[in-house]
């Protein structure tokens, strides 16, 4: 059976990059595109792709779903419209796959509920390169035995979000397993704000934005006399593709929402 694909955000970093993956793959047909600014009818009137890539662009997702009929909407864009928009693919039955980052745990519970309730499968991932979710579970399971960690979280200075939802993810895996405490001397002062990071229960996250970066995290864990070091580095997007193509495949499967690709990978 061909997925109907739609994917909003099309014109950005990840969204080109999906669109070429979903154009190229055989069992899957990318049928239509959402955006919220004029930019044509069709991506090829866009000039980020080619001629041939007549795929019909729409502002409103309600016609976009009765005009193109997707089983999936793949969502790229801004952490300011993705829970709209996944709330809205789920009223519609389009089973949401959702890359883009910053949701509050309330909106997560939220669209978790009416996912189950009406039994439309949904995958929201913070990070789609695999490299990235084995480093979130290494250090998950080496917490148990070094519980003082610090993360620290290095991107490309255009990322709207900080955290990562990466590092989010990472902390909240950890905390699932770790006793809460507060890391550090008792009596410590910042002089400057912000010096020892954001404080996740306990955990301190540091954010890092610089030209040239993509998407890189190292998980620190300290012991007496000894330091572990976890990190990956996505170098490109194309390290993200793989995990979008098989979170395509899998939602079809599901009737609930999963929230991160270690979830659905063997
Ligand atoms: N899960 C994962 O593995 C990964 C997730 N991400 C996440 O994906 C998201 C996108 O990242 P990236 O591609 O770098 O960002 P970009 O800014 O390059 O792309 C986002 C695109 O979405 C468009 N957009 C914004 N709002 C809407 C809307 N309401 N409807 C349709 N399109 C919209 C933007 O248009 P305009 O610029 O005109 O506003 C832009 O073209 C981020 O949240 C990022 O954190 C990124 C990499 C990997
Ligand atoms: O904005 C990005 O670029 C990325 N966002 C995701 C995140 O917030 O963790 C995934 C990856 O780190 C790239």
């Amino acid at each position: 059976m061909t997925i109907k694909v739609a994917i909003a955000g099309a014109r950005g970093r990840m969204g080109q990059e999906a669109v070429h993956t979903i154009m190229k793959d055989q069992n899957m047909e990318l049928v239509s595109v959402l955006d919220y600014k004029e930019i044509g009818e069709t991506l090829a009137d866009t000039k980020l792709f080619p001629q041939t890539f007549t795929v019909p662009i729409f502002m409103d997702l309600t016609e976009l779903s009765s005009k193109t009929k997707p089983d999936v909407l793949v969502d790229l864009t801004s952490p300011e419209s993705v829970y709209q928009h996944t709330r809205e693919a789920l009223e519609l039955g389009i089973r949401p796959v959702v890359g883009t980052t910053g949701f509050s745990d309330e909106e997560l519970k939220e669209l978790s509920a009416y996912s189950a309730e009406h039994g439309i499968g949904c995958i929201i991932a913070p990070n789609f390169a695999i490299g990235a979710v084995l480093m979130m579970k290494f250090a998950e399971q080496a917490a148990k035995y070094l519980p003082d960690i610090e993360i620290i979280e290095m991107h490309h200075d255009q990322k709207l979000d900080a955290p990562s939802g990466t590092a989010m993810k990472t902390a909240s895996l950890i905390a699932d397993h770790r006793k809460t405490h507060n890391q550090g001397h008792p009596k410590e002062k910042e002089t400057i704000a912000g010096a020892r990071g954001a404080n996740y229960d306990g955990m301190r996250i540091h954010s890092v934005r610089l030209p040239g970066l993509v998407a890189h995290q190292q998980v620190l864990l300290g012991g007496d006399g000894q330091l572990l070091t976890i990190r990956h580095d996505s170098f490109n997007r194309g390290s993200f593709m793989s995990g979008v193509a098989l979170s395509i495949n899998k939602v079809m499967e599901l009737e609930n929402l999963v929230y991160g690709l270690e979830n659905i990978i063997d």
